[in-house]
């Protein structure tokens, strides 16, 4: 063999063989049936086994094969989801997918960011609920076929959060009932709009809408961006990709100009806000209705926090089980690493945040699909809380996902550094969540700007009854009650959990009001006073937030408890359900103990609980991440791989690896060889 054309190493075939004796054992021990967890956290058996088809059709198509994907320019990774997106429509039809659910279970297992998720996600969302009934005639068919391709266009160079300060123009023509759409500086650039690059034909531009010269707010506009016969650009339209990022290689985000460019006047999606042929103005009846898809994209990001963590933790676990290091006593073998405490408080915060994160995507549906009817008849009475709630819970489940994935991949050690590992490109491709959709900071002023409202007003009227999540407003009282779980067992009480939640939620918003108030007897006017409170505001939006998911949690037990679940499985939500209430009351300690809420007599049964909750949690950890039943290829990580063969598979995927194609480096002759065979 030449020694510069082959690699000279074994060939193994080591990934498939018989799985790791240690994760068969720990399976074989769980003290729940894990099958049905798989069936209560998808929905029953049926919709199980529909998924498990899919994701296995998938897993085993070579179209979407992901074991190579390190190791392909950022230009090859786009052709590549390019491809999955010709193959996924070829599978939809071939397999008679064509219901929504069915095609977002057939993406959701194809599992990779594709430069048609906006086009389903935001496109096709926004002409639903902002195109009037002859506007979806019109495009939506197209939309669904396929035979256009959209985005959303909003955020510009200049403003992303601040929508009001957007500079795209759309100017009416009564003349030719036109608007014309301009961008008149550099900073109206649209920039970062997903697939607006290269790949749709389409977007809803959001463009300040002037109307002889009246400014009329920010609204929605449908434009043609590339022809349809060539996927040239429009004449007046500059388009293309914003360059390289953190990651999210297979996504064209992209860059648009708009030089005078004319749109009939029934491309203004004008199902709220119309302007007629003369050029009236009709307002929506609601200042944010346009904002709607952003509220819905919202409440499908909350839904994603949980299968993103879920990933992170069941690679972590299977790895943790399988590593061993040191053994405790010499002559002893070696420690599982998840035998490890410290192991084990990483880690199992991060499963059972994921399991509670599970049933706040529940919620948020169920609180979602309510507003949407609501808003079909016409009332946009619950858009407030829904925007508040969305806008917090958006936030925090981004947070905690995010730095969740970074501490499992810590949690590896050194292979958890490796791509292979796929923890690194789940967290890169995972963190623009907490900035996409709502800068976090920003979302949180907005759910504390709603709770200071209705403590205010809760203050100002006593007997003024608010919405179920944010009643505990009304009870100013509740400051003055203190902790009283002075034991272990006390602190696994569900109501005295949730008051100490409810409680730091209070707390933070009372004296959030007072210092608001103080700011203002100083001197400041409102703007000026909500400046000097800003940081607290964060802190305020994150205690409430927090307390939606563990009410959440708590809740849905008790429903299953309700419906008849067995013990097993009740018992085992319920130790995680504990874990993920103490854990976070333990990592925010300060806020609790600031006001004496509670002291150490509180504080030391909590630890020593915590401590209890890790043990009995470990001999079913390994159960509780196989329950997500994910994919090999939905994981894509040599160290989450599910018979736990991970240094064969680590050491078959490294051969993959391009600079392995030769012998000899490239660069060898050039820059090694010089100075190796240089004189002395
Ligand atoms: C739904 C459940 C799930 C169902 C599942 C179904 C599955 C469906 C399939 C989906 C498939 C999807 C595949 C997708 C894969 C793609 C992955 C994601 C890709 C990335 C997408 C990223 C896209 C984007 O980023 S788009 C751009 C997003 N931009 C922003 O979010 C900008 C943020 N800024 C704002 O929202 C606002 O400007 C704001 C809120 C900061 C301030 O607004 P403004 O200045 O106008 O208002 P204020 O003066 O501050 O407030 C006035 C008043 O209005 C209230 N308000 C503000 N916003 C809203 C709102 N949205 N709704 C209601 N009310 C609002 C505000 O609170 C104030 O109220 P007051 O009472 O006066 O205090
Ligand atoms: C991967 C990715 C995909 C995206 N896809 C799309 C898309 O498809 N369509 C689209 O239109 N947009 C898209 N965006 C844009 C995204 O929505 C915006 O970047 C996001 O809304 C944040 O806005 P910004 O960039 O203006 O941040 P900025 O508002 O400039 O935030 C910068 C910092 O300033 C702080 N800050 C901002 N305002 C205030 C304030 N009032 N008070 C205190 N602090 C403040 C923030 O907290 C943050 O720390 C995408 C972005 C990314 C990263």
């Amino acid at each position: 063999m030449s020694s510069s054309s082959k690699p000279n190493l074994p060939v193994t075939n080591a990934v498939n063989g018989p799985p790791n004796a240690d994760l068969v054992r720990e399976r074989g021990a769980a003290s729940f049936p894990v099958r049905d967890l798989t069936y209560l956290v998808y929905g029953g058996q049926e919709r199980t086994e529909h998924l498990e088809r899919i994701a296995n059709m998938v897993a085993s198509d070579p179209v979407f094969r992901k074991t190579d994907r390190f190791f392909l320019s950022r230009t090859e990774q786009y052709r590549r989801s390019l491809e999955k997106v010709r193959h996924y429509k070829e599978l939809i039809a071939k397999h008679n997918l064509h219901s929504e659910l069915d095609q977002q279970d057939l993406r959701q297992a194809i599992d990779e960011d594709l430069p048609i998720g906006l086009h389903v996600g935001m496109f096709i969302p926004t002409i639903v609920g902002q195109g009037t009934d002859e506007q979806q005639k019109k495009w939506l068919p197209l939309a669904r076929a396929y035979k256009i391709i959209g985005t959303y266009a909003q955020t510009e160079l200049g403003h992303g959060s601040f929508i009001r300060g957007l500079e795209t123009v759309a100017t009416y023509d009564k003349s030719t009932q036109e608007f014309v759409l301009n961008s008149p500086t550099l900073t109206a650039t649209k920039w970062w709009p997903g697939a607006l690059g290269k790949t749709s034909t389409h977007c809803v531009v959001f463009a300040r809408l002037v109307i002889s010269d009246r400014e009329c707010g920010v609204h929605p506009f449908m434009v043609q961006l590339r022809s349809l016969e060539n996927h040239e650009p429009l004449k007046g339209i500059t388009v293309g990709d914003i360059g390289p990022k953190f990651a999210y290689e297979t996504m064209d985000n992209g860059f648009l100009r708009f030089d005078h460019v004319r749109i009939p006047r029934d491309h203004m999606l004008m199902r709220f806000a119309q302007v007629a042929a003369d050029g009236t103005y009709s307002t929506p009846p609601h200042s944010k209705v346009s904002y709607a898809t952003m509220v819905f994209m919202r409440a499908y990001i909350i839904g994603t926090a949980s299968s993103t963590l879920a990933k992170a933790v069941t690679i972590a676990v299977r790895y943790s089980c399988v590593r061993k290091q040191f053994p405790l006593r010499s002559g002893e073998p070696e420690q599982q690493i998840l035998n490890y405490q410290n192991q084990q408080a990483a880690l199992f915060p991060l499963l059972a945040t994921a399991y509670a994160f599970h049933f706040t995507g529940n919620y948020i549906r169920q609180m979602y699909s309510d507003f949407v009817r609501g808003m079909r008849a016409q009332d946009f009475s619950v858009l407030p809380e829904m925007h508040a709630t969305s806008a917090g819970l958006k936030s925090l489940t981004t947070w905690i996902a995010s730095a969740g994935i970074e501490t499992c991949r810590a949690s590896c050690g050194g292979h958890g550094y490796s791509k292979l590992s796929g923890l690194p490109s789940l967290y890169a491709n995972y963190i623009p969540a907490c900035t996409y959709e709502g800068d976090n900071t920003v979302m949180c002023f907005q759910l504390a700007r709603y709770l200071l409202k209705l403590y205010g007003k809760a203050q100002a009227k006593p007997g003024l009854r608010l919405p179920g999540n944010v009643s505990y407003l009304e009870k100013s009282t509740l400051l003055d009650e203190r902790c009283d779980a002075s034991t272990e067992e006390l602190w696994l009480d569900p109501a005295r959990q949730l008051h100490a939640y409810r409680n730091r939620a209070l707390r933070l918003v009372a004296n959030c009001a007072n210092r608001l108030v103080a700011e203002m007897q100083k001197g400041k006017d409102e703007v000026l006073a909500v400046e000097a409170i800003k940081s607290d505001m964060v802190k305020v939006a994150k205690a409430h937030s927090y307390y939606v998911v563990l009410n959440n949690f708590v809740n849905a037990i008790e429903q299953l408890r309700a419906s008849g679940t067995s013990t097993p499985i009740l018992r085992v939500l319920k130790t995680l359900c504990d874990l993920f209430a103490l854990h976070f009351i333990q990592a925010d300690l300060g806020d609790f103990l600031e006001y004496g809420y509670l002291s150490s007599l509180h504080t030391e049964p909590l630890h020593a609980q915590i401590r209890r909750l890790l043990e009995a949690i470990r001999p079913d950890a390994v159960a509780l991440v196989d329950a997500f039943n994910f994919t090999d290829h939905a994981l894509g990580s040599a160290l989450g791989v599910h018979n736990g063969r991970v240094y064969e598979t680590l050491f078959e995927w490294a051969q993959q690896e391009p600079l392995n194609k030769t012998q000899v480096a490239p660069g060898y002759h050039e820059y090694i060889k010089p100075f190796l065979l240089a004189k002395m």
